[in-house]
């Protein structure tokens, strides 16, 4: 039995995943805060919405999915209910496997995963890193239930929150991207809807590329990059603007973010 505890956006995008890959809904139960949430996800996705201590007796495999604010609430809650058989997965920015261990009891076998919003259409990218009573089978049972729904990558926690702010912030970047282009294109005088599929497309198109042809970024770049043309007139003003600056600020900046989460 698998539990997902805290079912919010990142939690729901797992527990829909999960039964995708066909994890059966009698296999799986997931908790909520409120009420209305809870029906939510019975009538969703057919699932049990118990206590959080229920969820904690009831599965072998714990997903802890609440924000990393409530993270130390509810594992002090679920504390008495976890020993050391059980695997503690957590998806939360900042919240480091000893954060866990030192709640839980010292043999819990944790393992940290960060993934994102793509999980939603089985294309996440997760990376996962082992605690310290968290051996090999235990990495293998996170790469088996993430793998169904994206690429997974182990990495040194030393790394997670790096990988927090590149690959679990790394969507919004993109939307956020998308919402600039299709601006540029309402400025031209483009109807909106006429400049957002544009813009989808040709992301949707260049990731595709960029994952599938094995090339380096660059050279796909340059190969859009015509002399004395239009690209290297739009690249003259995104360099102008430090824009390959401004995505090493906010990356790092949010990289020391999730180094603070834990504290609340
Ligand atoms: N959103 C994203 O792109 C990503 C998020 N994450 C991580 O995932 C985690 C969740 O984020 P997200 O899904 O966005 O946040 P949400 O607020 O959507 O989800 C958290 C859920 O947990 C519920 N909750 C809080 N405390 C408890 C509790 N004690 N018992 C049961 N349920 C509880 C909340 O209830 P209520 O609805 O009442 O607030 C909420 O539904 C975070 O730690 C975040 O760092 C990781 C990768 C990407
Ligand atoms: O913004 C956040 O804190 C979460 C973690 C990664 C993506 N969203």
């Amino acid at each position: 039995m698998i539990a997902i505890l805290g079912t919010g956006k990142m939690g729901e995008a797992l527990l829909s995943g999960l039964l995708r890959a066909g994890v059966k809904q009698d296999e799986i139960v997931a908790t909520a805060r409120r009420p209305e949430r809870a029906q939510a996800l019975r009538e969703r996705h057919g699932v049990r919405v118990v206590t959080n201590s229920e969820a904690a007796e009831l599965a072998e495999t714990l997903i802890l999915a609440v924000k990393p604010q409530d993270m130390a609430a509810l594992l002090t809650e679920i504390a008495p209910h976890v020993p050391a058989g059980k695997l503690v997965i957590t998806v939360a920015a900042g919240i480091t496997t000893s954060f866990v261990e030192a709640r839980l009891g010292d043999e819990v076998p944790v393992v940290r995963v960060m993934s994102n919003t793509p999980v939603l259409v089985d294309e996440a990218m997760s990376v996962i890193s082992a605690g310290a009573h968290a051996a090999e089978t235990h990495l293998k049972h996170a790469e088996d239930l993430l793998s169904p729904v994206g690429k997974v990558l182990r990495i040194p926690e030393s790394q997670q929150d790096a990988a927090t702010a590149l690959s679990g912030s790394g969507p919004a970047y993109f939307f956020y991207l998308v919402e600039a282009m299709v601006d540029a294109g309402i400025l031209l005088g483009m109807p909106r809807a006429a400049a957002l599929d544009m813009v989808t497309q040709s992301i949707v198109g260049a990731a595709i590329m960029l994952r599938d042809s094995g090339e380096h970024p660059v050279i796909l770049r340059e190969a859009v990059t015509s002399p004395g043309g239009t690209t290297i007139a739009a690249i003259a003003e995104l360099e102008r603007h430090s824009v390959r600056a401004a995505f090493l600020a906010a990356i790092e900046a949010a990289r020391d973010r999730s180094g603070q989460l834990a504290a609340g």
